[in-house]
Order: structure tokens, then C-alpha cells, then sequence
């Protein structure tokens, strides 16, 4: 795709604190003189963000896998075009929390549908839109889990609710997908304090966008 702005993932599993990280990272990339669109994944507009209410609700236990993976993709390719492919082509960085490599880490690896059979129905939805640099949030589901139980203020989800089995199996994906991109994707050791894990993936952003433009 030819464009003129720069497209960052942050992936990880469930507690990772890409969250957290990703609002620090929109206020430290300011000064800089970078103009940054924050989004989220499954989310960001209207359509997607109605999307996610039903992929996410709790009571929603029948959902099929493939259900589920085509209605994550669907989301993504809305988003995409409403949102992230608008700001791209104004020349702005678009900072994004998820994006295909969740659905290839939870619904081709976690969920057992297959990494290649997700990636096929994606590669349809993102139409070669690739990120430009993914930071993936490196923390064993054991800690994220704890992060997330000791976090009183946040709703649990339908995708929380599984066992701690089906999230060691997330993050097995995700280091499968990362030994397959491993151009794209930047581990962060997001088990330091908040402010080192912050200050890694600044650093992470900036080399990569000196080399894009380099
Ligand atoms: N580096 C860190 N060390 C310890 N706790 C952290 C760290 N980063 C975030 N947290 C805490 O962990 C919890 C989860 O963080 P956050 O919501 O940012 O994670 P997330 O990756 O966005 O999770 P999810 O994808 O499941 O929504 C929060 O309570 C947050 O305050
Ligand atoms: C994009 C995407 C997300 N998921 C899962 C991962 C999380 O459990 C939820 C999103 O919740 P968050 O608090 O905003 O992280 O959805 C997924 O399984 N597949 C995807 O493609």
C-alpha cells in the first residue's frame, strides 16, 4: 500500500498493559512533533465498536469459533476503512491496541481454527494493509491474569472468562506469529515498571520510523 503515515500495532495478551502504555505513548510522542490517532481493536468506530459488544458479551457462551474470528475480522475491515486508511493517507501515525495478529494468536492458535485459515479471512478483510511496526507485549498469562484480577475497576469480558489454558495457548501464538514477522514485530519485556516498559516501546517506535523514512 502506498501511504504517506506510519501504522503501529500493540499486541499481547490479556493484562499486558498495552493499554496503559499506549496512553503514555500518545502523550511522550506529542512533544516530538508526532500526531498520533489512538484506536482500538475490536472498536474504534461506531460499526466495529457495536461489533465488539456482541463478540464480547458475557452471555454470548454459544458463539462458534469461526463465528467469532469472521466477526473479528469484520469489525477490523470496517475500522480500517473508516478510520485507520483515512488518517494513514493524511501522513499521520495511527497507534492501534490489536490487531490481526490478536486474531491470529486467539482465534488461529488459542481457539484451534488455524493460524493459515485465520490469516486467509484476514488477508481478505486488511487488503495488504500490514502495520508498519507491531510492539507485542511480552508477559506470561500468569502475571497478565493477576494484573487484571487485582484491577477492580475493569469488566471482565466473554474472552477473560476463559481458563488460564486457553491463554498460555495465546500466548504460545503469539510467539508462533512472531517467529513468522519477525521484520514487523518487536518484543517488549512488559514485565518491568510501567514507565521502562513505556520508554522501550518509544524507543521501539522511533527507530522504526527512522528507518521507514530513512
Ligand atoms: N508494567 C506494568 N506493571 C504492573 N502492572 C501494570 C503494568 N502495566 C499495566 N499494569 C496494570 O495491569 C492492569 C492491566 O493493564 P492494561 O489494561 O493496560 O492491560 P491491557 O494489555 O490493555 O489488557 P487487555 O488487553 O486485557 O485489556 C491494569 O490494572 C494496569 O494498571
Ligand atoms: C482484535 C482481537 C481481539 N481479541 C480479543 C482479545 C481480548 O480478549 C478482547 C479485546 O479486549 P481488550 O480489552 O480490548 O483487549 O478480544 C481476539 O480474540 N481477536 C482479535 O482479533
Amino acid at each position: 500500500m502506498n501511504k504517506p503515515g506510519y501504522f503501529i500495532t500493540i499486541e499481547g495478551p490479556e493484562g499486558a498493559g498495552k493499554t496503559t502504555a499506549i496512553e503514555q505513548l500518545m502523550t511522550q510522542l506529542q512533544p516530538l512533533g508526532i500526531e498520533a490517532v489512538l484506536t482500538r481493536e475490536p472498536g474504534g468506530i461506531e460499526i466495529a465498536e457495536k461489533i465488539r459488544e456482541v463478540i464480547l458479551n458475557k452471555n454470548h457462551t454459544a458463539m462458534d469459533g469461526r463465528t467469532e474470528a469472521l466477526l473479528y475480522a469484520a469489525a477490523r475491515r470496517q475500522h480500517l476503512v473508516e478510520k485507520v486508511l483515512p488518517a494513514l493517507h493524511q501522513g499521520k501515525v495511527v497507534l492501534c491496541d490489536r490487531f490481526i495478529d490478536s486474531s491470529l494468536a486467539y482465534q488461529g492458535h488459542a481457539r484451534g481454527l488455524g493460524i493459515d485459515e485465520v490469516l486467509s479471512i484476514n488477508e481478505f478483510a486488511i487488503q495488504d494493509t500490514w502495520p508498519d511496526l507491531t510492539l507485542l507485549f511480552d508477559v506470561s498469562p500468569e502475571i497478565g491474569l493477576q494484573r487484571i484480577a487485582a484491577n477492580s475497576g475493569r469488566e471482565q469480558n466473554r474472552l477473560d472468562m476463559e481458563k488460564l489454558p486457553f491463554h498460555q495457548k495465546v500466548y504460545e501464538g503469539y510467539q508462533e506469529v512472531s517467529r513468522r514477522y519477525p521484520d514487523r514485530i518487536v518484543r517488549i519485556d512488559a514485565v518491568k515498571e510501567p514507565e521502562e516498559v513505556v520508554a522501550d516501546a518509544l524507543a521501539a517506535i522511533i527507530k522504526g520510523m527512522e528507518s521507514y523514512t530513512a
